[in-house]
């Protein structure tokens, strides 16, 4: 059974924190963070959690179908800030929609996690089982920053994208029946894994070792991490498009993890593809780590710029924290 995606939508809190309001709280410039990284601002959450953020998402994506929540599937979270370990974000999601039938859970793959889940979710519908379900990036990253860190704590926001994705049905004429995704690539790579982590916990009872650490914040080996996304994702996606047969120049628009605007630069010169299909949007939101794509993918759906009818061929990539990385080649 192949599938095809429905909807899409955002969702970011009402709180917008410029460059300029940082650097009243820390030593930082809008110059620096805006020719560093292309971040003008990010939303902040106040007081809604990751389930929350993804829940409106959710809600969005019923309201643009005749679906109701009984008739979804299944919820998968991809977020690496979730409102705990139990419950899952999902089924917090599942229970703020009321999506009584289906079965929900969270995936962790930080800034691939999005492409991750997508992956997922298309084998899930293509092993006949299920038809129907809804697949959301959604973080609230404020929580784990060391807001004393300013290399760390300027680059990061909070927000939420999803999509609903369900199978073809069989009585739709073959023409139309082409599987969502083209090609996929998925990577990861635990022996780089501590160059980027957060909410790290080690034993701690009556009877362990005492003294151990606790690293809750987020950290970064920036220069680590710059060096694997410029050296290792346009490899990916270059092996991905490959594997699909399909030219670079064919492709209509690259929707990239939006972690950093010179990162995007140099994967457009590596690709040898026109930068300006590199789709970006990290000036309104910084970086949302599971949430960057869908958001992104929301906002050209809605502006008319991808139209999910099928029609364009669009390069889904994600790299980040495990360290993981992934490039799908999708037909949307
Ligand atoms: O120019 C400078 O001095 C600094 C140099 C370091 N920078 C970085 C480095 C890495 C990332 C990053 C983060 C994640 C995590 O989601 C994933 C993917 C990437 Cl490539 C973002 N910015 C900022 C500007």
């Amino acid at each position: 059974t192949v599938s095809k995606l429905t909807a899409a939508a955002h969702y970011a809190p009402k709180q917008i924190i410029t460059n300029d309001d940082l650097s009243k709280i820390m030593d930082t410039s809008d110059e620096w963070i805006s020719s560093r990284t292309g971040i003008k601002a990010r939303h902040i959450s106040v007081d809604e959690n990751t389930s929350d953020l993804a829940a409106q998402v959710a809600e969005q994506l019923l309201d643009q179908t005749d679906y109701t929540a009984e008739m979804i599937d299944f919820i998968i979270v991809a977020t690496i800030t979730p409102d705990g370990n139990m419950p899952s974000t999902a089924t917090l999601v599942q229970s703020k929609i009321g999506a009584t039938n289906a079965f929900a859970f969270d995936l962790t793959a930080a800034c691939s996690g999005f492409v991750y889940a997508l992956s997922m979710a298309d084998k899930l519908i293509a092993s006949g089982a299920y038809q129907k379900g809804l697949v959301i990036g959604a973080e609230v990253l404020s929580k784990v920053l060391d807001w004393s860190d300013r290399s760390t704590s300027v680059l990061f926001g909070d927000g939420a994208g999803g999509v609903l994705i369900e199978a073809v049905s069989p009585n739709v004429t073959s023409d139309e029946q082409h599987p969502l995704i083209l090609s996929e690539q998925l990577k990861s790579d635990g022996n780089r894994g501590m160059s980027l982590t957060s909410s790290l916990t080690s034993p701690s009872s009556p009877f362990s070792k005492s003294g151990l650490v606790d690293d809750a914040f987020l950290k970064m080996d920036g220069r680590a991490i710059f060096d694997f996304a410029v050296r290792d994702v346009p490899k990916n996606m270059l092996e991905s498009l490959e594997k699909a047969a399909i030219p670079a120049e064919d492709v209509d628009y690259f929707l990239l993890h939006q972690a950093n605007s010179r990162i995007l630069d140099k994967m457009a010169r590596k690709v040898k593809a026109d930068r300006a299909k590199f789709l970006q949007n990290m000036q309104h939101y910084g970086n949302t780590s599971a949430a960057s794509i869908p958001i992104l993918l929301s906002e050209s759906v809605a502006a008319g710029t991808i139209k999910l009818d099928g029609s364009q061929t669009i390069v889904l990539t994600g790299f980040g924290g495990g360290l993981t990385w992934g490039t799908l080649v999708v037909k949307i």
